[in-house]
């Protein structure tokens, strides 16, 4: 049992203002940090500031804002994890006002791959250690928790996408006898690999991406389940990682708001007000009841907080003046937390099938040793499993040349008694063994007693022995021809001759005495192959995770509304860095690929001549007795060499390997991207259909601009209702954009000021200055042409996407 107190980090978000209201202290020789915050006494607001100027507060360590997402993985997660393989049960969890860098943290960022967060870099290093322990395999389940508003929901629930967040099963709290909590409706999603593990941490960030506005205002658990045993061994070990992303901790009175959000904000202050009442009582010695139940994320945590396992928590705060308070009260939260004691236990167990499989063979062993000793018999015949098992024994006694080998059919007289008659059912079937016997007696009345061998037998030896005669005359009239061979070579090479193998002279029977490099170049290729199947299969992957969402069906105008939609999306700056981004890595990759080939080639190719140095020397030494000093040399030389290969192959391989990974993460932003694209479309789409007049036109703006682009927009922005900016007001992005590229724009404002060409609509100005169509049919398009080709393809298209959409309704 490991007792510790919850480990407690503070992280200080980045931020470009001079704030000068906090600084950090670092001691080195007890491994602590500080943080200081200092409360301006003057106060430019009017009014005196009388709070107590300066806060001091201790944690293991604080990361500055300069500090990278490595850094904190390192110190913060890597010894949680080692833990974790080892059996115990592991938790960290962020706790933070909104937008001070929690999902950052524990989720990471969108935009680098070095901005990976505590999650993908945990998956990375644990199978990473699984490769390392030849000693126990491991088996990884993940699941992932989302708290909102006090349900519980499964963030891999493949319906996540398809159904809306209140028509998913929620996840239900249920308890067994011993209290512990179980969780019904969560799934438990098998992972083999990384690759298999990331895939499912980005289906989850995917379902919880703003789509249900709830991202910032939910509580994330995203769990690790380790299994791991040894080999053979009954003990098997179960641990569990929580990784948690808390929601924002700030009151209620604070936020200012209404409606919806007021009831999200009551929530998040209610189940973090349990939390901390939780962490009061388990920080008070004398407290008995520790109110668990009060809420879901408490219920849930219960192990991790006071229970059987090691947490840690990392306080987020942001060091802006106006944020001074709620960083104030998040590290008293933390000094809270760093109170409570937990108690680990390894958690190990014994696998009740290994068990039982184990106690059954036990059982019947003695089963059978009792009915020796009591001289009970058995009349029940044998059954066909226990017959065939006792074949394989006597078999394999007879075929085992040890004349110490023993037949062990256990206690049991039946057994005993059916070992005894195969055995004389075999010597019976043997040919007249004393008349053989008799012969070969009297012909040798000297020699030392040998094996009665049958004529028959003694025929076929003979002609095993003339066969093996022809194959050794043979192997030596080879051996000449290769020591010919082997001498022109010599010569050859002694010329300067470059020493080439060919064909004729592949080894045919030399047998292999240096399969190092030939097996590490198939390992490599081996390897190859199956990084290739990983991205093929992630890929695969990829496509399903995000088909669900492109599957959905559109209507003809909506299709093609978000054709266009999706154009200027898609080259909005942040993907773009990114594809750019994803494009280098490719090339790198190719060229790293072309490396490991040409290593890869080298490698054979020193491979070969080594193969045939060695058999130079082979031949010499056989013929001359002696092997020559100029053949060892060169075998040392190429063996350098291959040495100096095989590193720089292992070089541009793990190089590769690593670049893989970063392309996968770069395939998953750009994946994530275009899940908030479609959102994006479908939360612009409805407020048009809903804000405009019944052709789904809204009554300020015939098509708004899409919203900002998620790669741009901070997490900052999530939460709020994403609708597109009010009409004449053009947005940055919009300002932007090349104004021959965009089409929405351009035909906003033609649609306004258009006229009438020979239609028969009634067009009405409204008082904002933009015009309602109120016919039935649709409406003109007199929209003028910019001679630009690819501009006036965009207008076209968008003309008939509209036209359609105004059939349609
Ligand atoms: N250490 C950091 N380095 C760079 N950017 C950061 C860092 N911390 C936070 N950010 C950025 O600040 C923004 C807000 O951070 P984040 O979304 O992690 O906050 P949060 O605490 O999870 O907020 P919420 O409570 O709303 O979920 C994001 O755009 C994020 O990328």
């Amino acid at each position: 049992m490991v007792k510790q107190t919850i480990q407690i980090f503070c992280r200080v978000k980045p931020t470009k203002l001079k704030t000068g209201i906090y600084s950090v202290e670092e001691d080195e020789n007890v491994t602590r940090s500080t943080i200081e915050f200092v409360q301006p006494r003057d106060s430019t607001d009017g009014y005196i500031n009388n709070k107590k100027e300066s806060y001091n507060f201790a944690f293991q360590k604080v990361f500055d804002q300069q500090v990278k997402q490595d850094d904190v993985f390192d110190h913060v997660a890597k010894g949680v994890v080692e833990n974790v393989l080892s059996g115990y049960n592991g938790t960290i969890f962020a706790y933070g006002q909104t937008g001070s860098g929690k999902t950052f943290t524990i989720t990471g960022g969108v935009e680098k791959y070095g901005d990976r967060g505590i999650i993908p870099r945990t998956l990375s290093y644990m199978f990473q250690k699984y490769d390392e322990d030849k000693e126990h395999v491991y088996t990884t389940e993940i699941s992932y928790l989302e708290i909102y508003n006090e349900s519980g929901y499964d963030l891999l629930d493949p319906r996540h996408e398809a159904a809306k967040l209140e028509d998913l099963p929620k996840v239900a709290l249920m308890e067994d006898p011993d209290q512990n909590i179980h969780l019904r409706n969560l799934s438990l999603l098998p992972a083999q690999n990384e690759e298999e593990a990331l895939n499912h941490l980005f289906l989850g960030d995917t379902n919880r991406l703003p789509m249900n506005q709830a991202s910032t205002r939910s509580h994330c658990i995203f769990t690790i389940h380790i299994t791991s045993r040894e080999p053979g061994s009954a003990t098997i070990k179960r641990s569990k990682l929580h990784l948690v992303d808390l929601a924002g901790s700030e009151r209620v009175s604070k936020s200012q708001v209404g409606g919806q959000l007021l009831t999200e904000a009551k929530y998040i202050n209610l189940s973090l007000h349990y939390l901390e009442q939780v962490i009061v009582a388990l920080s008070d010695k004398k407290r008995q009841h520790i109110p668990y139940r009060n809420s879901m994320m408490t219920s849930v945590l219960r192990d991790s907080l006071g229970g059987n396992c090691m947490t840690t928590m990392i306080a987020t705060v942001a060091v802006d003046k106006k944020n001074l308070d709620e960083s104030i009260s998040t590290c008293r939260f933390a000094q809270r937390v760093a109170l409570i004691k937990n108690e680990a236990t390894l958690n190990e167990e014994l696998d009740p099938k290994l068990m039982i499989l184990r106690l059954k063979k036990e059982v019947q062993g003695l089963k059978e040793e009792l009915a020796l000793v009591t001289g009970e018999v058995k009349t029940d015949q044998l059954t066909p499993e226990e017959l065939q098992r006792l074949n394989e024994l006597i078999n394999a006694y007879l075929n085992d040349d040890d004349l110490e080998a023993t037949l062990d059919a256990g206690g049991d007289m039946r057994k005993i008694q059916y070992c005894y008659h195969v055995l004389k059912k075999k010597v019976k079937e043997r040919p007249e063994v004393s008349e053989v016997a008799s012969v070969e007696e009297e012909s040798s009345n000297n020699v030392s007693p040998g094996p009665v061998l049958s004529p028959a037998e003694v025929q076929r030896l003979r002609e095993i022995l003339q066969q093996r005669d022809n194959e050794i005359s043979i192997l030596v009239s080879m051996l000449k021809k290769e020591r010919k061979r082997a001498l022109q070579a010599e010569s050859n090479s002694s010329t300067g001759n470059a020493v080439v193998q060919t064909q004729s002279e592949k080894p045919t029977y030399h047998r292999e005495t240096y399969s190092t490099p030939q097996e590490e170049v198939v390992n490599a290729r081996k390897n190859h192959q199956r990084s290739l199947r990983l991205i093929i299969s992630y890929n695969v992957q990829i496509l399903k995770t995000s088909g669900i969402k492109i599957d959905v069906e559109m209507s003809v105008g909506r299709q093609e509304a978000f054709e266009l939609y999706k154009r200027d999306y898609t080259e909005s700056q942040g993907i773009l860095e990114q594809k750019e981004l994803l494009k280098r890595r490719y090339e790198e990759a190719k060229k790293l690929g072309q490396e490991i080939n040409d290593s890869r080639n080298e490698l054979n190719q020193l491979k070969a001549t080594l193969d045939r140095i060695r058999k130079q020397i082979a031949i010499q030494t056989t013929l001359d007795g002696n092997d020559s000093f100029d053949s060892n040399e060169r075998e040392q030389a190429t063996i350098a060499a291959m040495e100096e290969t095989k590193a720089s192959y292992k070089v541009s391989f793990n190089r590769l390997k690593a670049m893989k990974a970063e392309i996968d993460h770069l395939h998953h932003l750009l994946d994530k991207s275009r899940v908030q694209m479609h959102h994006d479309f479908d939360v612009w789409w409805e407020s048009q259909s809903r804000n405009g007049d019944p052709r789904g036109r809204s009554n300020h703006q015939a098509w708004g601009t899409p919203p900002l682009s998620p790669m741009k927009s901070s997490k900052d922005n999530r939460g709020e209702v994403i609708s597109p900016p009010p009409s004449g007001s053009l947005s940055p992005r919009e300002s932007s954009l090349k104004s021959g590229r965009n089409a929405l724009t351009d035909l906003r404002h033609t649609d306004r000021y258009s006229t009438d060409s020979g239609n028969t609509q009634r067009r009405h100005g409204s008082s904002d200055g933009s015009s309602r169509y109120t016919g039935s049919r649709p409406p003109p398009h007199n929209i003028p042409l910019t001679g630009d080709k690819d501009t006036d393809a965009d207008i076209l298209a968008f003309i008939k996407a509209r036209e359609t959409l105004m059939q349609r309704n």
